[in-house]
């Protein structure tokens, strides 16, 4: 199936010469929803501004359904809605004409039921006639949303759009993405909190530095850098890991109360597990207790981050 979006070696250098993106390949299929994750200034911003038409690629090509972001720009812009980081909008005008409007500028028919939709979906339909300055912080992100959807977009980019909102906020905007993907509306998203990706996304791609440098799905990454670690509270205390355990790679806890033992979840045998049981007892140690912890996408980001 052809890709809904298709980015192709794409590079940026600023003028000044700053690089910005370095040879950025990507394809989306209808309906995922797809994290681009990655520290400040990696250029997760300028990609999305390159997507949308706001600022020219150095090189590369990009399509959206097939259409050429740059010979056929018009057919591609329909297709795209785009909620920015920063909130500007319109302060005088009301949120029904704002959001109006903005439908009218890509040339879509009126259609006032949709308009509708969107405003009540958004928590904003008793709020539609008042004027946007009127409105607090987080009215106006909802306000932003509801722009980027008012022609009916096939591919929204949410650039940091939980940045600073309250929890209310954040999770009707979860319902909608969902809603939005069963509608087939494919999703990139920008984010810095990362059990929100690990909770949403269907992809991850992390960008460092302007590179790409992974793309995996979500459930194939945890997998893939996960790590698990199972504490087992003694009920004496320790001095040293006793030799017979010595093949575990087990590591004493400060004080000697626990044995930490961390391992993969690649390959989803657990016979190291009961083989360690099994030396457990054979070596007479008695546990009161046992704590697993999975890591988190964030804990994968962390090293993703730190192995430069
Ligand atoms: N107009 C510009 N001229 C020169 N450099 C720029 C320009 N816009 C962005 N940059 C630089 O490009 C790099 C990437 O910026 P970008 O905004 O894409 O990062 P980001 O990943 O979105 O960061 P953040 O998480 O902080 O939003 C940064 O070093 C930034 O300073």
């Amino acid at each position: 199936m052809q890709p809904i979006l298709s980015v192709q070696n794409v590079s940026k250098t600023y003028e000044g010469g700053f690089v910005a993106l370095k040879n950025v390949s990507l394809d989306l299929s209808q309906g995922e929803i797809f994290a681009l994750l990655g520290p400040n200034g990696a250029g997760k911003t300028t990609l999305i501004s390159i997507i949308c038409g706001l600022v020219n690629m150095t090189e590369g090509r990009i399509a959206v359904a097939g259409h050429d972001i740059v010979a056929d720009y018009r057919a591609a812009r329909e297709l795209i809605g785009l909620v920015p980081q920063e909130l500007k909008t319109d302060s005088f005008e009301t949120v029904w004409a704002t959001v109006s409007f903005s439908r009218g500028l890509f040339g879509k028919k009126r259609n006032d039921a949709y308009i509708e939709k969107v405003l009540r979906d958004l928590s904003l339909w008793d709020k539609k006639d008042s004027k946007i300055m009127t409105l607090s912080g987080g009215m106006k992100r909802r306000v932003l949303i509801a722009k980027a959807l008012s022609h009916e977009p096939r591919v929204l980019f949410l650039d940091e759009p939980t940045a600073g909102v309250d929890v209310e906020l954040r999770r009707d905007m979860w319902r909608l993405v969902s809603a939005l993907r069963a509608a087939g509306v494919t999703i990139i998203l920008t984010t810095h909190y990362l059990e929100e990706a690990e909770e949403m996304a269907d992809r991850i791609g992390v960008i460092r530095k302007g590179e790409l440098i992974l793309v995996e799905e979500k459930t194939a990454l945890m997998r893939k850098f996960g790590q698990k670690r199972l504490t087992i509270q003694l009920t004496a205390p320790l001095a040293a890991v006793p030799p017979a355990l010595a093949g575990h790679g087990l590591e004493l806890a400060p004080g000697g109360q626990a044995l930490i033992y961390a391992y993969g979840t690649t390959n989803g045998s657990h016979a190291p597990v009961s083989a360690l049981f099994h030396d457990l007892d054979q070596a007479g140690l008695a546990y009161k207790d046992l704590d697993t912890e999975q890591s988190t996408l964030e804990d994968i980001f962390v090293d993703l981050m730190r192995g430069e």
